[in-house]
């Protein structure tokens, strides 16, 4: 039998214990280096990169069009006078933290869009740190598309950390460089794990994950009482790697809040990871320990399981096969595939129940669809849903109105850029980030009119080219090379869920939800009471 090799020979992680002699005065040092150079440090490493860019340029474009990577156009002084600077959202340095540790961020850079009258905008963090955001939708295909800009480096706290030094070799496929070596062999290794005929196979096995979901809402509506449909639309998604495992997939979902919170902390001081006598990132520590068991577990499991019983078309397997360049970072891999399939479909799920539990009127007419259809089992496949016309506009209108990625792509400015939104060139200088945040731009007035109502209609309603603009806009799992790798199965296990689930109940909304973002936006506190349907 394969064992696994990790992570038995991991380097041994430094004490964090405050025991250590050597704690005061690494806490001082810290402190000096956060409180009196950061600010420092960071002002010289854009000012680099903003050197670099400028006089790189014909260099890079040689270098890139050589390695098949986009060339850099860079902007000229001529071109930068006639830019404009974006409006800076007025804000104090207190403000600003406060809202990094504000979990309502998405709906903030709506009302900053209409305060600015903007759609492109910057604002303004602590240590010299300024983020860009971009809400026209017109500008994403641009800087997200084949040549678009590169993912943020920020994306390597929402890894599985090593213990030990952590170098690039070991981050996941989700916060690999997009131009450099790595990413591109492991996303082309796992994709065929998300072809929709592969995923349409295992309807059997999505089945019984939903029968265990209707078991459970059974029982419910037997004693009349509500549940907690934020926390149970995420314990029942169909698991990416095998049914048995599901509970230790929830167990790394039930601490996601304390990698949010220490997230937006690193946002604010990157010397964070260094300073393992903070509370914070004591959490964050405890936390991925827990994490690197689980899923040295679950992959264990796989590599005991008799190699003729191992499913070859299995995400796992894929990933067993792919050519990753360490063990740590198949391990990250099997991680990040959790944290980033789990919650975005069970919050996609939960907000459904929520907007068609609260919307009888939309319920009726999808109910009305569901039983004049035939289905051969007890639920709906994949391809039985497929011609449902109202059924596939709920749908459409559900991952639009409560996006989970609410705040979108976000993105570093390796180079400038000319940003032209609504008639106006705007100047967006190298070195920052810059968020492409997709929930102002689904709920847009001039767009959608009547934009944050649930209206299923407008799907069906519309002329032909409004229909295209709605398309073009509304791409919940992003554009271009880092688009979503698992929308295939987001959407077949939402569908198959919400179909299955409404043709057997109502629900009755018996508390509002709380929207939150921490990492997805959450229908937060949502309860519902089933009630079996007499069909
Ligand atoms: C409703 C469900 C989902 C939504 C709305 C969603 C949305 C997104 C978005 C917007 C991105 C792009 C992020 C960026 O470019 O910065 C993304 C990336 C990603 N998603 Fe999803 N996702 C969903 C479900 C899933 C599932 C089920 C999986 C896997 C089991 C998954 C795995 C990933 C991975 C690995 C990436 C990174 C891809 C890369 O960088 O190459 N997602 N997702």
């Amino acid at each position: 039998m394969h064992q696994m090799d990790v992570p038995e020979k991991e380097p041994q992680p430094p004490d964090p214990s405050p025991s250590s002699s050597l704690l005061p005065l690494a806490g001082i040092s810290a402190a000096v280096v956060c409180l009196v150079g950061l600010e420092e440090l960071i002002r010289l490493h854009r000012k680099r990169a903003q050197a670099a860019t400028n006089s790189n340029t014909t260099k890079d474009a040689a270098t890139a069009a050589k390695q098949g990577t986009r060339p850099v156009h860079e902007i000229t002084a001529e071109e930068r006078k006639a830019l404009r600077d974006p409006p800076r959202v007025p804000m104090s340095v207190t403000e600003s933290l406060a809202l990094f540790a504000d979990p309502k961020v998405p709906h903030l850079y709506e009302q900053w869009r209409d305060e600015l009258k903007s759609e492109v905008f910057c604002y303004q963090l602590p240590l010299g740190k300024r983020v860009y955001v971009c809400t026209d939708w017109s500008c994403f295909p641009e800087l997200l598309g084949a040549d678009g800009l590169e993912k943020t480096s920020l994306f390597k706290s929402f890894d599985l950390r090593r213990r030990g030094p952590f170098t690039p070799r070991d981050v996941s496929i989700f916060s690999r460089k997009t131009t450099g070596e790595g990413w591109h062999p492991i996303r082309k290794a796992l994709a065929p794990a998300f072809a929709t005929k592969v995923l349409a196979s295992k309807v059997p096995a999505y089945h019984r994950v939903l029968g265990g979901f209707c078991d459970a809402l059974d029982s419910a509506a037997e004693k009349g009482v509500s549940v907690p449909m934020d926390q149970w639309a995420v314990r029942y998604p169909f698991h990416a790697f095998d049914e048995e495992r599901n509970g230790e997939a929830l167990a790394i979902l039930e601490s996601v809040d304390t990698i949010f919170k220490e997230f937006a902390q690193q946002v604010l001081n990157p010397f964070r990871p260094y300073m393992p006598w903070n509370d914070g990132m004591r959490k964050f520590n405890d936390a991925q320990q827990t994490y690197r068991e689980i899923v040295q577990r679950i992959y264990q499991h796989y590599l005991n399981t008799p190699a003729e019983q191992r499913d070859p078309t299995s995400i796992m397997s894929y990933i067993h096969n792919a050519p990753y360049e360490t063990e740590f970072a198949r391990l990250s891999d099997i991680y990040t595939l959790i944290n980033a399939g789990h919650d975005t479909t069970g919050y996609t799920l939960a907000w459904g129940i929520y907007h068609l539990g609260s919307n009888p009127r939309v319920l009726k007419k999808l109910q009305e669809e569901l039983d004049g259809a035939s289905f051969v089992g007890p639920f709906p496949t994949y391809e039985e849903l497929s011609d449902l016309k109202y059924f596939n506009a709920c749908v459409k209108e559900l991952m639009r109105i409560t996006t989970v990625a609410s705040n979108g792509q976000f993105r570093t400015l390796d180079r400038s850029v000319k940003l032209t939104s609504k008639g106006v060139d705007y100047y967006i200088p190298a070195g920052y980030d810059i968020a492409f945040p997709f929930l102002p731009a689904f709920t847009a007035a001039d767009i959608w009119g009547d934009g944050k109502a649930f209206r299923p209609e407008r799907w069906l309603e519309s002329s032909e080219e409004q229909l295209k603009v709605y398309n073009n806009v509304l791409r919940p799992f992003g554009i271009g090379p880092r688009a979503c790798i698992g929308q295939n199965l987001a959407t077949i296990e939402i569908r198959l869920t919400l179909a299955g689930l409404l043709r057997r109940y109502e629900f009755d909304v018996t508390a509002e939800p709380e929207p939150y973002f921490a990492i997805t936006y959450k229908p937060r506190g949502l309860r519902v009471k089933p009630i079996r349907r007499r069909t």
